[in-house]
Order: structure tokens, then C-alpha cells, then sequence
């Protein structure tokens, strides 16, 4: 039997992970997780429920628990999170959820709890993956892994015109000290930190428009994919 490929796509906060993943996805026609969105779906559900940060044992009980759904939208190239019945795909994109979600993703118990939903993604005809630990850990075997980074100003800068886009209110200097403490929070973790995996391809785009990165991406990734495919037969 044929196992799906993967493209793994790990990087800081608004390095622009999300966004060149669907892109990257639809070009292929592959399926695309984004890990992120699972973390803040549970600490959006934990902060309904009022648990706090550290509770370990009831936060590992809510995500084996957690009734998530992932409606995808292909007309719109979107995807409708729904939590409980309640869409909640605009309600997770705060930082403040992203802040909690970034404290409880540094719970060892909580990680392993959301394995199997992660892996569960990994269909035919192929995957593309979004996260801090998707190379390192969920799918150390994937054909090809890139580290996607920018500056922590330039990342403030886009999430900040995000979230104007969307309708939220931002003022950029909070956004720097909240995209560095949750930076330092996932890179400086006991289990599974934000790091470059070994044999991903490192990308700096600061100075790089999306389709630049996108391209890059196609690029080492179709090399990558050659190259399995010539081994595998
Ligand atoms: N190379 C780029 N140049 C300019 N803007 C970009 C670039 N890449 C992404 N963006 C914009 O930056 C914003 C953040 O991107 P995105 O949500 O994809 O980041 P992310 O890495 O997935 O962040 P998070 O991990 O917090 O979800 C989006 O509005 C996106 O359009
Ligand atoms: N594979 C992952 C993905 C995310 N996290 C944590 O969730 C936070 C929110 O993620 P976004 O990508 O939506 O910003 C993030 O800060 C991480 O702490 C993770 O640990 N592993």
C-alpha cells in the first residue's frame, strides 16, 4: 500500500506558515493540517470551561474529549472550525487565545493526547502540515521539511494587519512583546521545542513576497519528492 507524502511547514508565529501551506496545498491537491489551529481550539475550549494553564489532568481529559470539527470549504478556500457545534474559526485567531494556546502546548501530556488527531490527517493523495513540531516529532519521516521564519518586527507587522483585516483592533508594540514571549515560550520548551528539524530547509522571509516563498517551497519540494519516488520504486 501507498503511504501519503508530507510536506512539513514549521516555523515561528506569522512567519506566514498558514498561509503558504493552503497555498501550497491547493496547487498540489493534497489535504492540509493546521496543527496551531487544534492547540487553540483546546484553549479556547479550556477557557470556557475555566480551567487554568497548568491544569495538566483536566486539560489531557478535555483534548481526548475535545469535540472539534474541520469543515473544509473549497469554493473559499477556507476552513470552518467548529467547536461544540459553535463555528469558532474567527474566535481562535486572537492573541490571547494564541497566548493560552502557546502555554498549554508546553504540557507534555497535553502533546502526546494530540498525536494521533494530528497523524489521523495524513492521507492520500498527500498532506500538508503547519506547526512548531511537525518535522520533529508528528511526522519525522515526511519527504520534504522546511523552517519558515521572519523577523520578529516584520512577523508583528503582517499579524497586525491580519487582524485590522479581520476586523480586529492591534497596536504593533504589543504584538512584538506578545509574538516574542510566545517565541520563547515554544522554542525554549522541555518537549518538542520550535526548532529547525535536521534536514529542513531553513527560510528567512523578511524580505520575501508569498509567491517568492511558495516557489521555493514547490521547488525543494518536488526535488525531494523525486527523489523518494525513484527509491520507493
Ligand atoms: N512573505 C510574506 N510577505 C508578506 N505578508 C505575508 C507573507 N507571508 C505571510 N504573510 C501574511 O502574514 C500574515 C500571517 O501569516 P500566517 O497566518 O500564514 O502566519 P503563520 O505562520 O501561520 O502564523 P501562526 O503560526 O501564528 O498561525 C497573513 O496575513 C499573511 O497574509
Ligand atoms: N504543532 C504545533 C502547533 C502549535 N503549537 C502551539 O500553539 C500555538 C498557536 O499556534 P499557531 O500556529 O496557530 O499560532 C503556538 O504558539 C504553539 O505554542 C504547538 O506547540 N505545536
Amino acid at each position: 500500500m501507498t503511504t501519503a507524502p508530507v510536506i512539513t511547514i514549521d516555523g515561528p508565529s506569522g512567519a506566514g506558515k498558514g498561509t503558504v501551506s493552503r497555498i501550497l496545498a491547493e496547487k498540489l491537491g493534497w489535504h492540509l493540517l493546521d496543527s496551531g489551529a487544534i492547540y487553540r481550539v483546546l484553549a479556547l475550549a479550556a477557557l470556557h470551561h475555566g480551567f487554568a494553564a497548568d491544569d495538566e489532568e483536566s486539560l489531557v481529559a478535555l483534548a481526548g474529549s475535545l469535540d472539534v470539527k474541520f469543515d473544509v470549504e473549497q469554493e473559499q478556500a477556507l476552513t470552518h472550525i467548529i467547536l461544540e457545534g459553535e463555528d469558532v474559526t474567527m474566535t481562535i485567531r486572537t492573541e490571547q487565545v494564541g497566548g493560552m494556546a502557546s502555554k498549554i502546548a508546553a504540557l507534555p501530556r497535553v502533546r502526546e493526547a494530540l498525536l494521533r488527531r494530528q497523524r489521523a490527517f495524513k492521507e492520500l493523495p498527500g498532506l500538508v502540515a503547519d506547526g512548531r513540531d511537525m518535522g520533529t516529532v508528528v511526522f519525522q519521516d515526511a519527504a520534504a521539511k522546511v523552517f519558515l521564519t521572519a523577523s520578529p518586527e516584520e512577523r508583528a507587522q503582517r499579524r497586525y494587519l491580519q487582524l485590522l483585516e479581520k476586523g480586529f483592533s492591534a497596536k504593533i508594540d504589543e504584538l512584538i512583546t506578545e509574538i516574542k514571549a510566545r517565541d520563547e515560550r515554544d522554542m525554549n520548551r522541555a518537549v518538542a521545542p520550535l526548532i529547525p528539524a535536521d534536514d529542513a530547509l531553513y527560510i528567512d522571509s523578511t524580505e520575501m513576497s508569498i509567491d517568492a516563498v511558495v516557489d521555493k517551497i514547490l521547488e525543494f519540494a518536488c526535488s525531494k519528492l523525486s527523489k523518494t519516488e525513484t527509491v520507493d520504486s
